[in-house]
């Protein structure tokens, strides 16, 4: 019996062919020979078998000609969605990844950023960056930009010209003693935040949306945690921030913020852990902060390339779904140094094996489980899944048309895998060659248009 939702808009595409995405009841559905209607608005309008054509063109009023049929080794899936990636950081992806957080920060990370009052500059690393998040099949991007308004609001206006869905974070940050001019005083924060979302809000851009982002605790008196978390509750925002990365950053926080009981307690104390959070990494998180996670709806993201690249740590995933916290895949660019969430999920397994490893008694996360997190989970931990994350009826069609032996992709088949296999070798082994077509709210966004290329 095909899913379907009463007929208002019309039909736009319909395609037939293999479709994998997660549910709430299954990790891994596949459905084969299925059929999908996309309307006008770019929701997914039904999912049924590709059996039911001619009773669904009915239904649908369209013709059975405009159906595109998938060909061998095609499936589609749910656009991935990165839960925490730093835009501006992306200008020295995949360089000085040879020191701890704070001392990468206050060497690295703070005099690039600070450059990013450049209007020229911060245009052709944001275009990069959307361009390759685009390509690599991240449909839905939650990105922190630089203290800067204007170019914060620029990297949100890239996004939306080239079709990605958005979370974009103006960073406030009122303490810094490292590179003294990369900060703002704490009125200066506040008040640029509100016109950040002021002149966001009068773009009304579809798929874009602004995210109140206090950098970190050490970054932030409290007085500006205590600004931030009422902004975000007085326009009812998203909020973003990192959290329990690495040990030193852990004893930082606590001597900044005695009064304190945890990191997690900074934040919930001035009002940023909503279910509307999502916080980065989270390695050191006790039982008791998860708790608070989960009581509060505040969600993590999990970012594992950064964890290693910077030494930080191994958050243990399994841990935190036991706990009932929801959670997301990050790139975290530039700690990570990868712009890919393939990189990401391949990351995510081989840290649940090092885990293992250590404890033999650790039940590893397994292939379905990671596709999962990078794709629904994701959607999830922004809270967006009402919107995106799967092909349920209803939502916006964000997904990736994938070719496992796309032509010049690095994958090689040799026997006929069925289409679970073909989605573990694309996890595995796959790359930007074998993401074909990648659709946000039903618009073709990739291939680039050839004057975007
Ligand atoms: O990985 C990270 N990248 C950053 O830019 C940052 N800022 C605070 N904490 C951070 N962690
Ligand atoms: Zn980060």
């Amino acid at each position: 019996m095909a899913e379907r939702q009463t007929a208002t808009a019309a039909i736009q595409r319909v395609y037939r062919g293999t479709f994998i995405h997660s549910t709430q009841r299954k990790v891994v559905e596949v459905l084969e020979d299925a059929l999908l209607g996309v309307d006008t608005q770019g929701k997914i309008s039904f999912i049924g078998s590709g059996q039911d054509l001619s009773q669904l063109s009915q239904t649908f009023g369209f013709s059975p000609c405009v159906v595109t049929e998938l060909k061998e080794h095609e499936f589609f899936m749910p656009g991935m969605v990165d839960t925490h990636i730093h835009a501006s950081q992306y200008s020295y992806a995949g360089t000085a990844l040879d020191m701890p957080l704070l001392q990468w920060l206050n060497t690295y990370t703070f005099p690039v950023e600070s450059g990013f009052g450049d209007m020229e500059f911060a245009k052709k690393v944001y275009t990069q960056l959307v361009k390759r998040t685009l390509r690599n099949g991240t449909t839905t991007a939650c990105y922190f930009a630089t203290i800067h308004t204007d170019a914060s609001l620029l990297l949100a206006q890239i996004a939306n010209d080239f079709g990605q869905r958005a979370l974009v974070g103006k960073v406030c940050m009122d303490r810094n003693n490292s590179v003294k001019h990369y900060k703002e005083t704490t009125h200066e924060s506040q008040e640029e935040t509100n016109r950040f979302i002021a002149e966001f809000f009068a773009r009304k851009y579809p798929l874009v949306k602004p995210v109140v982002t206090p950098r970190f605790a050490p970054s932030c008196t409290g007085a500006l945690l205590g600004q931030l978390g009422a902004i975000a509750k007085n326009n009812h925002l998203h909020i973003q921030s990192h959290i329990s990365e690495n040990p030193e950053e852990v004893k930082l926080v606590k001597e900044l913020f005695p009064d304190s009981e945890s990191y997690t307690d900074v934040y919930h104390k001035y009002n940023l852990l909503t279910d509307m959070t999502v916080m980065a990494h989270g390695c050191y998180l006790s039982d008791k902060e998860l708790e608070l996670f989960r009581q509060t709806g505040a969600s993590l993201s999990h970012c594992p390339n950064s964890n290693i690249s910077l030494c930080s740590g191994l958050l243990d995933v399994r841990n935190v779904l036991n706990h009932k916290v929801k959670l997301g895949l990050g790139t975290d660019v530039a700690g990570g140094y990868s712009a890919s969430m393939l990189d990401a999920v391949r990351r995510t397994l081989d840290t649940s094996k090092v885990l293992t490893i250590q404890d033999p008694d650790h039940k590893t996360l397994n292939f379905e489980e990671v596709f999962m997190l990078a794709t629904l989970g994701g959607s999830q931990a922004l809270s967006l899944d009402d919107q995106t994350g799967n092909f349920e009826v209803g939502k916006d069609f964000d997904a990736l048309r994938v070719n496992v032996a796309a032509p010049g992709a690095p994958i090689d088949l040799f026997q006929n895998d069925g289409p679970k296999v073909l989605l573990e070798r694309f996890l595995n082994l796959g790359d930007d060659r074998n993401i074909v077509e990648v659709f946000v709210a039903g618009r073709s966004v990739l291939p680039l248009a050839e004057s975007a290329r």
